[in-house]
């Protein structure tokens, strides 16, 4: 990596570029290292900026879309750049998508392809705060499991690697059960499989609780700042959906209780039914399942909680505090709430990319605050920063 050690220097995206990315023909941009406010009417290109950041750091989308729709109408490719200053100094980072007989994604970190995603991972980090969050509390086990998921692989580009793989035996996996129920052939095959599967499950599972264990008491301690201490939160890992699974327990027993009480059923249904596949995260309010009994003030305030303790677990992990994007939630919040953040995000040294239909007045001294209005894939620079 090139350039000088920046030993307890703040991370923090220093220029963005974008050609032919969504609504975006080019753009090329220096940002603030505090906080920047991105704000605008609706469907001009605020999320996609933040999209465009995200890919950076995560090398993919965070939104159902493939890679093809990101592509600007009407045109063959898109790229972005990134010049980031880490600890390592300034790194930039690249990546290319064409459209030609066989898509193609290209990579560069520094200026080098890199082969797999997982060699950018850990250059920039973000987290993300969008209204769809909600859907945390809400939505269906993939959507808890995505935030670990989505966390470990930046900070543990070795755990992404992982769930790769896994993914690869899971099909391969399905398509040998389905093959047995149909054709009654592929059991010595199938033992094979269950092998790594066995294997990669305990490394998934084991990694993903013992994240838990750091996130869920951040998370405990930041809900009960931002209640005033009135509410306990506190996040399990449900093996099955269903089973508590901690850290003291022996996982391998359990997953090979779990590969035989499964073994008839899978072959008879011809899928997995179990694995980190079909995890889940419980997350409960005062001792009650927040999914079920929590108001909607609950809900946000506690993803809220879980945003706010995910920064602290990436500075845990890698040193360094990420990126934070707040995708138009800050309306969503309360002054009080509204205020914690920022102090956060100023006392943090956090920079932070805030999209808005509104204009927000942020009654915050010390913290620098770029403006700027995004019109129709445009951006314009606010003078005087405010
Ligand atoms: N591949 C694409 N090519 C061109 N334009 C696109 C592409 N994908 C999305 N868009 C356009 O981008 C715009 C949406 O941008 P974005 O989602 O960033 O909106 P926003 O400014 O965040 O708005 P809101 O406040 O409603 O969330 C829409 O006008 C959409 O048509």
């Amino acid at each position: 990596m090139s350039g000088h050690s920046r030993r307890g220097s703040p991370l923090y995206l220093e220029r963005l570029g974008l050609t032919n990315y969504r609504n975006y023909e080019t753009l090329n941009e220096d940002f603030s290292a505090q906080l920047n406010i991105l704000s605008g009417p609706n469907a001009q290109g605020k999320t996609n900026l933040l999209e465009a950041i995200y890919y950076l750091a995560t090398g993919k989308t965070y939104r159902p879309a493939r890679d093809l729709q990101l592509i600007r109408w009407n045109h063959q490719a898109f790229s972005i750049q990134g010049k980031i200053r880490n600890k390592q100094g300034y790194v930039t980072l690249e990546v290319l998508y064409k459209i030609g007989e066989q898509n193609s994604k290209e990579i560069k970190v520094n200026g080098l392809k890199i082969y797999k995603t997982s060699e950018l991972l850990g250059n920039l980090t973000a987290v993300l705060f969008a209204p769809e969050d909600l859907n945390i509390i809400k939505g269906s086990p993939l959507e808890r499991r995505k935030i670990l998921d989505n966390d470990i692989s930046q900070v543990s580009p070795g755990y992404f690697l992982k769930l790769q793989q896994y993914n690869r035996v899971l099909n391969q996996r399905n398509y040998l059960l389905k093959k047995i129920r149909e054709r009654g052939k592929g059991f010595d095959e199938l033992e094979i499989w269950n092998e790594q599967f066995l294997e990669l499950s305990e490394s998934i599972i084991l990694k993903r609780i013992n994240v838990l264990e750091k996130l869920s008491p951040l998370t405990r301690l930041m809900q009960r700042k931002l209640t005033n201490g009135q509410e306990n939160l506190e996040i399990r890992y449900l093996f099955s959906r269903q089973k508590e699974l901690k850290l003291n327990h022996d996982l391998k027993k359990v997953l090979l209780e779990e590969l035989e009480k499964y073994r008839g059923e899978e072959i008879k249904k011809g899928i997995s039914l179990w694995g980190p596949h079909r995890d889940d995260l419980l997350i409960s309010l005062n001792g009650n399942d927040l999914k079920v009994y929590g108001s909607q003030g609950q809900h946000r305030t506690a993803v809220l909680a879980l945003k706010l303790s995910e920064l602290e677990f990436f500075k845990a992990e890698s040193g360094e505090f990420p990126v934070l994007l707040l995708d138009d939630v800050l309306s969503e919040l309360d002054q009080e709430r509204r205020g914690f953040l920022l102090n956060i995000i100023k006392e943090k040294k956090i920079q932070c990319f805030i999209t808005t239909t509104e204009d927000i007045a942020l009654e915050n001294d010390r913290i620098t605050i770029q403006k700027f209005l995004i019109r129709q894939g445009t951006l314009i620079k606010c003078r005087g920063g405010k």
